[in-house]
């Protein structure tokens, strides 16, 4: 249970993360949802309900400490029934000016067909990269795979093909590398803790906060919200739990830690006690404070808070 030594004043750095929009194109049956669960793995996360992202289709959020690819549907192009007109070739521009990669699915196994090219050429004109995977190798050999990646690379799209099974996972972790790398620094458009049990991680945020509330007065209490950072099961009987507590300024910071840090320490020791009895298990609480000027008028902050 400590706090703030190893921050330097202002609460520290937030941590240097990526974050980004991926926009996955491909024909119907390629595999798109297979492949969604495959980057996102356990960490699954479906979220719809964000305010910023009503107007796209989002298939998955994948969360590591360091970076958040949000995949999203590239509308438009999934299943071409005419010619590409200058309109859908503008949303489609659109759509993709909102994201910093695209991810074009082909299917090994059928080969580049009409369908495909249709999808190419809509994004023949993208700013952002196009990476193109190669999904259901696991139903060629070796020669069939070059030959699909060959046929691939006569889309004349993307600068990076990769041969993948979204089924068995083949290839899965090499794409997903790649697609970290290509999303800019940012921090995170979902809250850390929607890659686990959310529910859990809200609720104990808001023990936290509970502890927090009954020993501030005034402006202090409006001022103070809690994100679980981490939750470690370190073995069957002990879990280990990090919260960032948010206040809006120095002094704010000031009460909350109190003279020789007994406020936080007081803070502490009760939210460990409701943690324990929450999780069954001892608890390391291990709380920060930090200050962020106006973090009630910071969307972005707000959102990975997950307070709409
Ligand atoms: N053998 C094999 N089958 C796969 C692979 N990926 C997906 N499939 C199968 O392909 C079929 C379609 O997969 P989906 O993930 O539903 O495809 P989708 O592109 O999301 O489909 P729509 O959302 O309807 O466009 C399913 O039967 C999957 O099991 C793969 O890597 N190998």
């Amino acid at each position: 249970m400590s706090d703030l030594a190893p921050h330097p004043p202002g609460g520290g750095p937030l941590p240097i993360t990526r974050a980004g929009f991926v926009a996955l194109a491909g024909r119907p049956n390629v595999g798109k949802s297979t492949l969604v669960n495959a980057i996102v793995g356990h960490k699954v996360a479906i979220v719809s309900d964000k305010p910023q992202t009503t107007r796209r289709a989002i298939r998955g959020v994948a969360t590591t400490p360091e970076c958040q690819l949000v995949l999203v549907d590239l509308p438009g192009v999934q299943r071409p029934r005419d010619a590409l007109t200058t309109r859908m070739q503008r949303r489609v521009e659109s759509e993709l000016r909102d994201s910093d990669a695209a991810l074009m699915i082909v299917n090994a196994e059928e080969g580049v067909g009409p369908g495909d090219r249709f999808i190419a050429q809509a994004l023949a004109h993208a700013k952002v990269p196009v990476v193109i995977a190669v999904n259901k190798c696991d139903r060629l050999d070796k020669a069939g795979t070059l030959t699909a990646l060959m046929d691939a690379s006569t889309l004349e799209v993307g600068d990076d093909i990769f041969p993948i099974s979204a089924k068995t996972g083949n290839g899965v972790l090499a794409l997903t590398q790649h697609l970290r790398e290509l999303v800019p620094l940012s921090p995170f458009f979902f809250p850390i803790e929607d890659n686990s049990d959310q529910s859990e991680n809200v609720l104990l945020a808001e023990l936290v906060r509970e502890q927090v509330l009954r020993r501030t007065f005034q402006e202090v209490p409006h001022a103070v919200e809690v994100m679980i950072d981490d939750v470690e099961a370190v073995h069957e009987d002990l879990t280990r739990v990090r919260a960032l507590v948010w206040v809006e300024t120095e002094s704010q910071k000031g009460i909350l830690i109190g003279a020789q840090g007994k406020m936080i320490k007081a803070i502490g020791t009760a939210a460990r006690k409701e943690l324990q009895r929450e999780l069954g298990t001892q608890v390391h609480l291990d709380l920060s404070v930090r200050v962020r000027r106006g973090w009630r008028g910071d969307d972005r902050l707000l959102d990975r808070l997950g307070i709409e």
